[in-house]
């Protein structure tokens, strides 16, 4: 068994950031910027109006003053004339503000009867005019590795930045193992169950950027088995689940290494998640998880996201660990780190009751993953705990 902190280690060190291409904008949200890009255009472009009202010059607004409306300046529709004195020109949110005004009185402010308004008596400071430039300048740049949040995608399509230059999405090959298993939706012999974690972990893959491939579900014998990864050819991260232990049917291991599965470790020092494994397999890399469902998406947590981080190029990063008091005494932990099923509530941290690594139900409800580092010492109510947030 090796600690938590050297098993993720020697994973990451298995991958590297994968090659950039280029994708349409509408297909850039939820992928990862790979290199910088810059504002082909300032915005706005020139100076704006940010009210509905009239333009014209700050030097003769006064209480009661008269102009006359000479034109009108709509979004798209510049006035094409230059304002002269006693001047003013009807105008919209998101014009260009005429040659020649300095300010906009928003219509509340005035008074109009045909093409003279009178200006009010409580006129503000503000000139409500948006400079050119304002929002960014042509040139300017965003800097990758960026995840392309909603608002992200605006400011791209500001910059008319058409096409994005994003990391790859890293393929993740997904095979469950085991006789006991069939697919959901379909009807369980008596002696099995329904595959679950493989569709969990799909699903926290995807979440975060992956493109997943959901192999069929090999049965516990060497041919299925190899028949399987035969299946998971092009794939970066082959993640199989299961198979994993000690006992006569778990053969992941053996089939993995007749197939040239260069093995960087078995068993990890945590709790779910011991009998994981990871290593090279040809041009991908393998994580074996444990079976039990919990464990499994424990061990997706704890290294599969990171390992899909770094193939975006999101860097190496461990999960971001979060503190908050605990609510209730605990005993000393074991020789593993600990990823305890709990619930943030109310600022205090609350592990479930029932630890066992099959529970999907606890997992489900869980927010959080406390984390007990290995021979922890016994943990009073209010001393401060570690997790990660899910
Ligand atoms: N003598 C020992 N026995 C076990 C040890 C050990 O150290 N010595 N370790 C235990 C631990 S810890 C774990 S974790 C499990 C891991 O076992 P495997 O990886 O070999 O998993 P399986 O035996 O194939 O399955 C375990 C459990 O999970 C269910 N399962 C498997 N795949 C799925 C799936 N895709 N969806 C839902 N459920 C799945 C399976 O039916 C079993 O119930 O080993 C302990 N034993
Ligand atoms: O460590 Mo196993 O992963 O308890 O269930």
């Amino acid at each position: 068994m090796i600690p938590v902190a050297e098993a993720l280690q020697q994973v990451l060190d298995l991958v590297a950031p994968l090659e950039v291409e280029e994708v349409p904008l509408r297909q850039a949200a939820g992928r990862v910027l790979a290199r910088d890009v810059t504002a082909t255009r300032t915005q706005p472009p020139f100076a704006a109006s940010s009210m509905d009202g009239y333009a014209l010059r700050r030097a003769e607004v006064e209480p009661d003053a008269m102009f006359k409306v000479v034109g009108e300046a709509a979004a798209g529709h510049r006035f094409e004339g230059k304002l002269k004195a006693g001047q003013a020109v009807r105008i919209f949110t998101g014009a260009p503000i005429p040659d020649g005004a300095d300010f906009v009185v928003i219509q509340e402010d005035t008074t109009r009867r045909g093409d003279l308004i009178t200006l009010g008596h409580k006129i503000g400071q503000k000139d409500n005019i948006r400079p050119a430039g304002g929002d960014f300048a042509k040139g300017q740049k965003i800097s990758a590795p960026l995840l392309l949040r909603p608002a992200d995608i605006a400011l791209l399509a500001a910059m008319n930045i058409a096409r994005v230059p994003v990391a790859r999405k890293p393929i993740i090959a997904i095979l469950a193992t085991g006789d006991e298993l069939v697919q959901p939706g379909e009807t369980p012999a008596e002696d099995q169950i329904v595959a679950s974690n493989s569709f969990g972990l799909a699903a926290m893959f995807e979440g975060k950027g992956a493109d997943v491939r959901m192999l069929p579900v090999a049965r516990d014998n060497a041919a299925s088995l190899k028949q399987a990864f035969t299946l998971a050819k092009g794939a970066d991260l082959i993640i199989t689940i299961g198979g994993a232990s000690v006992g006569d049917h778990d053969l992941v291991a053996p089939v993995a290494a007749e197939i040239g599965m260069e093995q960087s470790f078995y068993k990890v020092a945590m709790r779910p998640g011991k009998p994981l494994m990871a290593g090279r397999l040809g041009e991908a890399v393998m994580l074996g998880l444990p079976g039990n469902p919990v464990s499994a998406m424990v061990c997706g947590t704890v290294f599969g996201l990171p390992l899909l981080r770094k193939m975006l190029g999101l860097g190496s990063e461990p999960l971001l660990m979060q503190e908050a008091p605990l609510g209730v005494d605990l005993p000393q932990n074991g020789p593993r780190t600990h990823y305890m099923r709990a619930h943030l509530r109310d600022g205090q941290l609350f592990p479930d009751d029932r630890q066992d690594s099959s529970l999907l139900s606890v997992l489900a409800t869980a927010n959080a993953l406390m984390v007990r580092p290995v021979d922890d010492a016994p943990r009073k109510a209010g001393d401060t705990a570690h997790f990660i947030a899910i």
